[in-house]
């Protein structure tokens, strides 16, 4: 076990019980106001806890009787913007860490042109933080947090304020840099959580609400806000002989809970056609147009139960708005049922 953390912020109605193991990353994610900041906020030493605990490889960071300044855990912190020295090149700020640490100048110099050449930036060494674009700032600030020789890294929307053409990148660096590393990432993005996190932890309303393996959790979303992350719509019910019961209606799905179990079906809005008339298909719910939204090539129409991805000239030839009743369908095959 590596970082563990229990602990309470009582003005802020947060409590919070996390762990991650050594060598993992985990992805913090949950609605705005939820807890994210104070869970980082927490574990770097930034807000102190009423109550609780944490621990980094068996040491304690804060308990009742122990408060670890946030200079002193081995915690590093990246933010959202790079938050660079101004005053110094770019070798300079990454070498600050080791510096700091007691390491000589020419040792610390050395080390920073390695970690800069571990985020591909080593040729920006002798810049200054106002000569570098957002993308390859980000760069230097992950150099800088990774040469402070972290136990723990924290990193808060990392790519959050970065340029959609370079995050991909910036990106891709991470998931190098994080491989092996015990690290929380918040993050909105879902993206993120997919091609950075082992695991995801879900926060709302200052408690964790759901956590797995990403895959697991996203593909089988519990909470309303895990299911709009992951982009899928999300029945519940019980299970039937044939699939599942839900207010909606009866819907046909291949699982092997037993009947009567309590379940949810996640569906995918790709596999779900409109019509106005009602459908041959085995599956179909009614509904009612809510929300129209535009998303690449398609468009996807939501209602309260179900949302679909179709193509603009569908919306147009049913001349779809607000408050269209519809019939939705979909295949038993599109349907994944799993226990709630
Ligand atoms: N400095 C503060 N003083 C008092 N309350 C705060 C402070 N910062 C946040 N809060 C409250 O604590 C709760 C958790 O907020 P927090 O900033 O941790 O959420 P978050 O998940 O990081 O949100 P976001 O995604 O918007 O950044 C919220 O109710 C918020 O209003």
């Amino acid at each position: 076990m590596s970082f563990t953390l229990d602990a309470r912020v009582d003005a802020r109605d947060v409590d919070l019980a996390i762990t991650v193991q050594r060598g993992e990353t985990v992805a913090v994610l949950g609605p705005n106001g939820a807890g994210k900041s104070t869970l980082l906020g927490l574990a770097a030493g930034l807000l102190r806890a009423d109550s609780g605990s944490a621990t980094l490889d068996g040491a304690t960071l804060f308990d009742a009787a122990t408060f670890v300044p946030p200079h002193s855990r081995g915690v590093s912190l990246l933010a959202q913007d790079a938050l660079l020295f101004p005053h110094l090149s770019v070798l300079e700020n990454v070498a600050f860490g080791p510096r700091s640490a007691g390491v000589r100048a020419a040792a610390a110099r050395s080390m920073a042109r390695d970690w800069l050449g571990e985020v591909d930036a080593l040729e920006f060494a002798s810049r200054r933080p106002a000569e570098l674009s957002g993308g390859q700032a980000q760069r230097i600030a992950v150099a800088r947090a990774l040469a402070a020789g972290p136990k723990l890294l924290l990193l808060d929307e990392p790519l959050a304020a970065l340029d959609i053409s370079v995050a991909p990148a910036v990106r891709r660096m991470l998931r190098r840099v994080l491989a092996d590393r015990t690290a929380l990432i918040v993050t909105h993005d879902i993206l993120d959580a997919y091609t950075l996190a082992d695991r995801v932890i879900v926060v709302d309303g200052g408690r964790v609400v759901e956590e797995g393996p990403t895959r697991s959790v996203l593909e089988r979303p519990r909470t309303a806000f895990t299911a709009g992350l992951a982009s899928l719509s999300v029945l519940t019910g019980e299970r039937t002989a044939t699939g599942l019961w839900t207010a909606g209606g009866d819907i046909a799905a291949p699982s092997d809970l037993p009947v009567g179990t309590a379940v949810a079906a996640a569906i995918r809005p790709a596999a779900v056609s409109v019509s106005l008339e009602e459908p041959r298909e085995v599956n179909r719910l009614r509904g009612t147009v809510r929300d129209l939204e535009p998303r690449g090539d398609v468009i996807r129409v939501r209602s309260d139960l179900l949302s679909a991805d179709v193509a603009p000239a569908v919306v147009a030839d049913l001349d779809l708005a607000l408050g269209t009743p519809v019939w939705f369908a979909f295949g038993a095959a599109d349907v994944q049922v799993y226990a709630r």
